[in-house]
């Protein structure tokens, strides 16, 4: 998709991946971050938007609203900036099987573990509870499943018996950094393609090739 994709990003808070893709567009250029959506008026990455001057919307959830109205609100105020790409980048709410169909195919989430592993919520303490030698991220486009869409490319940081969720988080920030950038640049340059319920990069299936970053 180019020229200039025109990449849309939902947050909630704090907004490091967003600033990963703000500061990769500006070096690359491939894609244009036409605006960012926010369910929570206070969320860090709105002010990273701002400081970018990248057009912001709140969509904030009203008390005791249905989640498809609340949806529908937020694909009126996602449709008025017309994008190609919608990244979730820390947007936490689960989205309605009418709306994600709605974007299929076109709209990608990065999780902050090595899925299928730990879909859901607090990933860093349940793989530290479980043990696990490996954590990581996945991105991996949108389905109206939670967290089981066709995997795109996953990293992986190692585990340590001292590790706490928030050093074990961090450690997966770095990566996050890493990875949701370069998955953003591939669908610009138009050779990423989710068919059939699976993801290909340049006509082949990455479940093939292991969805290992570089
Ligand atoms: N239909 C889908 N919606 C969403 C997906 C998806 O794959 N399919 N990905 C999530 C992102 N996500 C993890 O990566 C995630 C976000 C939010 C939740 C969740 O339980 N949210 C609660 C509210 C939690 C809160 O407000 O703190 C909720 O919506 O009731 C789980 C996983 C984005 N949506
Ligand atoms: N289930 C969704 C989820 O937990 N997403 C996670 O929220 C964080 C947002 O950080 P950021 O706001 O600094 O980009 C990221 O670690 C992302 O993987």
């Amino acid at each position: 998709m180019s020229p200039n994709c025109r990449v849309l990003v939902l947050i909630s808070g704090n907004g490091s991946n967003l600033q990963a893709i703000i500061d990769d567009c500006d070096d690359h250029l491939e894609a244009e971050i036409v605006g960012v959506v926010s369910n929570k008026p206070d969320a860090y990455g709105l002010i990273r938007a701002h400081q970018s001057e990248i057009d912001t919307s709140c969509v904030i959830v009203r008390k005791d609203e249905a989640r498809s109205d609340y949806d529908a609100r937020l694909k009126l105020a996602i449709d008025k900036y017309q994008p190609d790409l919608i990244v979730l980048a820390g947007f936490m709410r689960i989205l309605s099987d009418e709306f994600v169909q709605g974007f299929e195919g076109r709209m990608i989430n990065i999780h902050p573990s090595l899925l299928p592993k730990y879909t859901g919520l607090n990933t860093h303490q349940r793989a530290i509870d479980a043990k696990d030698t490996e954590h990581g991220a996945s991105v991996h486009f949108v389905t109206p499943e939670l967290d089981s869409g066709p995997i795109i490319l996953q990293a992986k940081v190692p585990v340590y018996d001292e590790d706490t969720a928030d050093t074990l988080a961090d450690k997966v920030h770095q990566q996050e950094h890493a990875i949701y950038p370069m998955v953003v640049k591939w669908f610009s340059q138009n050779r990423l393609q989710m068919k059939d319920g699976k993801a290909f990069l340049d006509g082949k299936a990455l479940e093939d090739m292991g969805y290992a970053a570089d």
